[in-house]
Parts: structure tokens; sequence; C-alpha cells
């Protein structure tokens, strides 16, 4: 976990507003912010949504925790710091520019922004098939939705280090209430959760549900608007967009060549650097089965964010054009 020095130093700095970082965007870019600023975002983000005031979380606590949380990220193409950062700051867009705040309890929006932010925590830059397929601890600890519980696993450890446990000052029920979104939250990022869900998702939609409050529907609205952010990257303007594309195959392809060095496997497609050719057409297929549906049903109930429908739409073509 982060040191007293480097706590020290981010607690001491002014933290611009977030209009400066532009975080109420849905085309925010962290390519320009240096690694100090990033923490300096996050801190914004939960300083707008009034959090450290209202569970009183003693700031030097909040500082030590974020650095912490950016420490236990690997240095990996795509699944790093950055990725959680954007996932983060996608949410903290939807909720107040995409008026989704409205349906959450402040302790929801802890715990929505705190599972942006680990989410992906401890990324080895390879995803569940391939914990399987080598027989993984990770894999022989969690045999379903493996990297997800890892992940959650991570989160506690950090919450749980000494200085680093921003919910400290929480009555027994709020820190279990907001325990259980943390956990609801990041094991739906697990693709395979999003397409066991989705439709039960898409009829509360098309029923015109417009309440949310039950457990059982927030968790699946929370689970969806999860989804959205981890695969929002698809949604930014094309060159960013694009780069970031890169980054992801760049992944991939790591991958598929740990597959043909370790398990002496034929990698799939999206996985195979031979067959980086086919990128546009995997790009408008993923597009296609995974994020357009996912933001039409969205911006049915939620028009504030049709902006991520229509970012994702935009590329779509793009990718389309490269495929033909
Ligand atoms: C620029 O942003 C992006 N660019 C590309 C992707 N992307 N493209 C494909 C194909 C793809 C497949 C998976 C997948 O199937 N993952 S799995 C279950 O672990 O195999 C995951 C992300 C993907 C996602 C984003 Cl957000
Ligand atoms: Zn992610």
């Amino acid at each position: 976990t982060a040191s007293n020095d480097d706590t020290a130093r981010l607690s001491e700095e002014a933290i611009p507003s977030a209009e400066h970082f532009n975080l109420y965007s849905f085309t925010f870019v962290d390519f320009e912010l240096s690694d100090e600023d990033t923490c300096r975002a996050t801190i914004r983000m939960f300083l707008q949504c009034n959090l450290v005031k209202q569970f009183q979380i003693p700031y030097q606590v909040l500082c030590r925790w974020v650095l912490s949380v950016k420490k236990n990220y690997r240095p990996v193409k795509y699944h790093n710091w950055r990725h959680a950062l954007n996932v983060a700051q996608t949410m903290f867009a939807m909720l107040k520019t995409g008026k989704m705040e409205r349906f959450m309890t402040d302790l929801e929006i802890l715990g929505l922004l705190v599972a942006c932010l680990c989410h992906d925590l401890d990324h080895r830059g390879t995803n569940n098939a391939f914990q399987a397929k080598t027989e993984s601890p990770l894999a022989i600890l969690y045999s379903t939705s493996t990297m997800e519980h890892h992940h959650f696993d991570q989160c506690v450890m950090i919450l749980n280090s000494e200085g680093n446990n921003i919910f400290e000052a929480m009555s027994t029920n709020d820190y279990r209430a907001v325990m259980r979104t943390v956990e609801n939250a990041i094991l739906s990022t697990d693709l395979a959760m999003y397409f066991k869900k989705k439709d039960s998702f898409k009829e509360l939609v098309d029923n015109g549900e417009f309440d949310w409050q039950s457990e059982s529907k927030k968790d699946l609205l929370c689970g969806m608007m999860m989804t959205a952010c981890d695969v929002s990257a698809i949604a930014k303007p094309w060159e960013i967009q694009h780069k970031m594309a890169k980054l992801v195959a760049d992944e991939f392809f790591d991958q598929g060549d740990l597959e043909r060095m370790q398990l002496n496997q034929q990698p799939v497609a999206m996985m195979d650097r031979e067959r980086k050719d086919e990128l546009p057409q995997m790009q408008v297929g993923f597009i296609d089965v995974i994020c357009l549906p996912l933001y039409k049903t969205l911006a049915d109930t939620f028009p504030w964010i049709q902006p991520l429908y229509d970012g994702c739409a935009s590329n779509r073509s793009h990718w389309q054009d490269l495929a033909e």
C-alpha cells in the first residue's frame, strides 16, 4: 500500500476543479494527465459527490487509499490504473451529466465509484478463460468469474490495510450495505454475467420500470452501469477509441502468444496477432453484440446518457468502413 510520504504530498496539494479535469464529459481523456493528476482527479470526484463529508472519510485516509489502489494495478497495456480511472470517470459522468444519481443513494454512489476504481485490481492482462486453461492459482481459488473475484478480494485487502479504510467511520449497517454494492458491482464486470442478466434488464426497461428501488432491481441497474462504464472507451471520439482499441488488442495478442508458448494452443482470432487484420470486423461484432444493445437500453430509460450510444454508433461506422 501507499507510503506516508506519497500520502502526505498528495494530501497537501490543492485539488483542481472538476471542470479543469473535464470530469463531467463523456469525452474525457486521461492521456495528458500525469500520475499525480490522476490521483487528484479521483479525489475531485469524491469531493464533487460530497462523499468525504457525508461519510466522514479522513482526508489522509482517502489520499492513502487512492494511492494504494493505483499501486495495485500492474503496468499491463490496457487493464491498468488508467483504465480504472477512465471507468470511474464515466460512472461520475453518468451519475452527474447523465442524471442517474437521482436513482442512487449516497451510499450507492460511493460504492459505485469505489467499485469502478477497484474493478480490475491486480489484472495480469489475461482473461478468465486463460486462468482456467492454465489452471492458475486464481482459477483454483475461484472457478467462476475468476478475475472478478480476485479484483474484489484485492479491494477488500486494501480497505483492511493500515490507514486505508475509507469506510472506517461508517455504522456496521452502512459498511455492510456499501460492501454489498461494491461486490455486486465488481462481479458484474464479468461479461459472462452481463450476458446472463441483460435480458431481464431489457424486460424491466421495456415494461417501463421507473422506480429501480427494490434490491434486486437496483443490483441489476448497477451491474449494467458497470458494464457500460467498463466498455466506455468504445464510445470515445474516434482517434482516442482507435488508440485504446489497439491497447486492448495488444494485450489480447500478448495472451495469444502465451497460449501458443505455454499451452501449445492456437489462440482465438481476437487474441491471434497473425489475424490482426480482422480487428475491424471483430470491433463491429463486439459493438453489435455488447455495446450498442446496452447503451440503447440504458438510453431508453435514462435519455441523458444518449451520448454514449451516439459515440459508439459513430465508431461502429468507422470500423465498418475499415472492415470492407
Ligand atoms: C476501445 O475500447 C475497446 N476496444 C475493444 C474492445 N474489445 N474488442 C473486442 C473484440 C473485445 C472482446 C472482449 C472479450 O470478449 N473479452 S473476454 C470475455 O474476456 O474474452 C473484451 C473487449 C473487447 C473493448 C473496448 Cl472497451
Ligand atoms: Zn475493466
